[in-house]
């Protein structure tokens, strides 16, 4: 269980993170989405004590991450694959984690295992190391010590398809049985296939968070028709909000069925009419974050 409860990290005047407060729970994958600057990475920094609080903050198992006497053995970070010492082999690496652990040697070679890195490449230095090997590696670092909580900021950044459906089910396999994962990333699709629950971020404050299918239940519906005008006259007169969805159509706030009878009621023939799921996820990504994004505050 991670908890974070009004925290904010101020930066001079910048309010990075402002008056955040979520969990992650057990057994369950949570997805931290928020665009570049958003304030993700600052809140993970605080919840394994890189970075003091301005107020508020967050434990992790009950307790602060600095309180923990064998952190590694109960939450599994990894916050920036590229930090690693360049100048370690893959298998130095966690070696050293193991015996700091103070664990059996014999996990290196598990988590090397796990993590699908060769003997080779395990003897290589990780200044040789691809992104995606040290994102391994990273992985490996963190699952060492079996702890039930991971904090993984950006963990796909350089992984290809075949590795981030191999980190999906990885992290699918550490929430059922029990753990904890919270998982930070730009890309929404890439969350939304692996998250159970969403907190989304913009400009330091939370936007939205719940279960994902919560959220996309809230997406709403699409609808779309060639008189589109009328459409939006039919919708504003049943007090529908709408917001438009290309030259011929809306995404509406309701459930198709409100949506269509305001339609029929108006006489408007329709060309498509479905819940907003998955599309509406990136949607409703982009809308929540529009003011806080560049490209929102650009336009
Ligand atoms: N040490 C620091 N000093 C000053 N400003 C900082 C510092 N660390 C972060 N910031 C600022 O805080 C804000 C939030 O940054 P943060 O790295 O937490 O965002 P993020 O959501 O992780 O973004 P990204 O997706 O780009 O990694 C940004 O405006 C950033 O410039």
């Amino acid at each position: 269980m991670i908890k974070v409860t009004e925290l904010s990290r101020l930066y001079g005047g910048l309010r990075a993170v402002d008056d955040v407060t979520f969990s992650a729970r057990p057994g369950r994958v949570t997805g931290f989405l928020g665009p570049n600057g958003a304030g993700k990475s600052t809140t993970m920094r605080v919840m394994v004590g890189l970075t003091p609080p301005s107020a508020g903050q967050a434990t992790v198992l009950g307790r602060r991450y600095a309180d923990l006497p064998n952190p590694g053995l109960e939450v599994g970070v990894l916050l920036d694959a590229s930090a690693q010492h360049a100048g370690r082999t893959g298998r130095e690496t966690l070696r050293i984690a193991a015996r700091t652990m103070g664990l059996p040697l014999s996990r290196v070679d598990e988590m090397l295992d796990t993590v699908s890195l060769t003997e080779t490449e395990a003897g290589r230095r990780v200044r040789h190391y691809s992104l995606g090997m040290r994102q391994r590696l990273g992985i490996a670092t963190a699952l060492i010590g079996d702890p039930e909580v991971l904090i993984l900021d950006e963990p796909a950044n350089g992984l290809d398809p075949a590795g981030i459906r191999w980190m999906r089910e990885l992290l699918r396999g550490f929430a059922n049985r029990g753990g904890t994962v919270l998982l930070s990333s730009h890309l929404l699709h890439e969350i939304e296939v692996i998250a159970d629950d969403l907190v989304v971020i913009g400009n330091g404050r939370i936007v939205a968070q719940g279960t994902k299918d919560e959220l996309l239940a809230s997406a709403g519906t699409i609808v779309r028709a060639g008189a589109v005008a009328d459409l939006g006259s039919a919708l504003a007169a049943s007090g529908i909000k709408v917001v438009p969805m290309g030259d011929d159509g809306f995404r509406a706030d309701a459930d198709p069925d409100e949506v269509g009878k305001a339609a029929h009621a108006a006489g408007v023939p329709l060309r498509e009419l479905r819940t907003a799921d998955g599309a509406g996820l990136e949607e409703m990504f982009l809308e929540l974050t529009a003011d806080t994004s560049r490209e929102g505050a650009a336009a």
